[in-house]
């Protein structure tokens, strides 16, 4: 069956960390990245989408930077509190929701603020892929470097076998009380969970891989910010 119309979603922004690798003056996703900050790019891959039913941005407690950006007084854009952890943010969004009206089985994105240069095509294919999956899944890309696993000594120990290995992007994608439920129990029981496909995994569940665009890259370390603003260098 093709759908001819993508599912409606709610999207929880995580946007509280404070960017150690980046080593920056300011946490990463405050950078100015084409004339704005790499926030803002990343807000706007979804606030003009028809299907979003709404958009809860996860901040550090206190953050001086997000109350001086026009998107502060932006009624689409709610705001929870973040956490320690980015899955202590991503569940502190999830309780917003709650507030906010999400029900059992609506769909919910989860999108890393530093991933500002996410496509409208991957956001759609998706919607599209994971709009009738039983459990969701999320957008990756396969592993398309030789991978080696480090030794104690700092020497190669190993070559991995790349074939079935794939790198975890975001938004991923679940319906929310799964995703809800998995995320608490997972921090409950003390599991180290850096993306909300491992906690549907610790619940026994498999997401589904949807393999999206490579440049849809984590800005990290300042590599990355320079790469991006190199190719969007005609964006301003
Ligand atoms: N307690 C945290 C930690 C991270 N994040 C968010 O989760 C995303 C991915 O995390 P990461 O790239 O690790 O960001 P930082 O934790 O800020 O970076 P670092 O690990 O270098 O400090 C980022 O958008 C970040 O703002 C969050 O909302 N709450
Ligand atoms: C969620 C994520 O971007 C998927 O690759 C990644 O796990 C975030 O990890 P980080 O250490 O919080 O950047």
């Amino acid at each position: 069956m093709t759908r001819a119309v993508l599912p409606a979603f709610w999207v929880v922004i995580p946007a509280a960390g404070v960017g150690s690798r980046m080593r920056a003056d300011r946490p990463k996703q405050y950078l100015q990245l084409a004339g704005r900050t790499i926030l803002e790019h990343t807000l706007d891959c979804f606030l003009d989408h028809p299907q979003l039913k709404g958009l809860v941005l996860c901040l550090s407690v206190g953050d001086p930077y997000w109350p001086e950006l026009p998107g502060a007084s932006d009624p689409r854009i709610q705001r929870a509190d973040g956490g320690n952890e980015r899955a202590d943010s991503v569940l502190s969004g999830l309780l917003r929701l709650l507030e906010l009206g999400a029900q059992e089985d609506d769909w919910v994105l989860v999108h890393d603020a530093a991933r500002p240069n996410l496509s409208r095509h991957d956001l759609d294919q998706l919607l599209l892929e994971l709009a009738d999956d039983p459990v969701g899944g999320l957008l990756a890309v396969p592993a398309r470097d030789t991978l080696k696993r480090a030794g104690a000594d700092g020497r190669v120990a190993e070559t991995v076998d790349r074939s079935q290995i794939w790198q975890a992007y975001t938004p991923q994608m679940f319906h929310f009380a799964a995703l809800h439920r998995a995320l608490a129990d997972a921090l409950v029981a003390g599991v180290a969970v850096t993306d909300e496909a491992s906690a549907l995994e610790w619940a026994g569940l498999a997401p589904r891989l949807v393999e999206g665009r490579a440049d849809n890259l984590k800005i990290t370390r300042p590599e990355d910010l320079d790469w991006l603003r190199q190719r969007w260098s005609n964006k301003v």
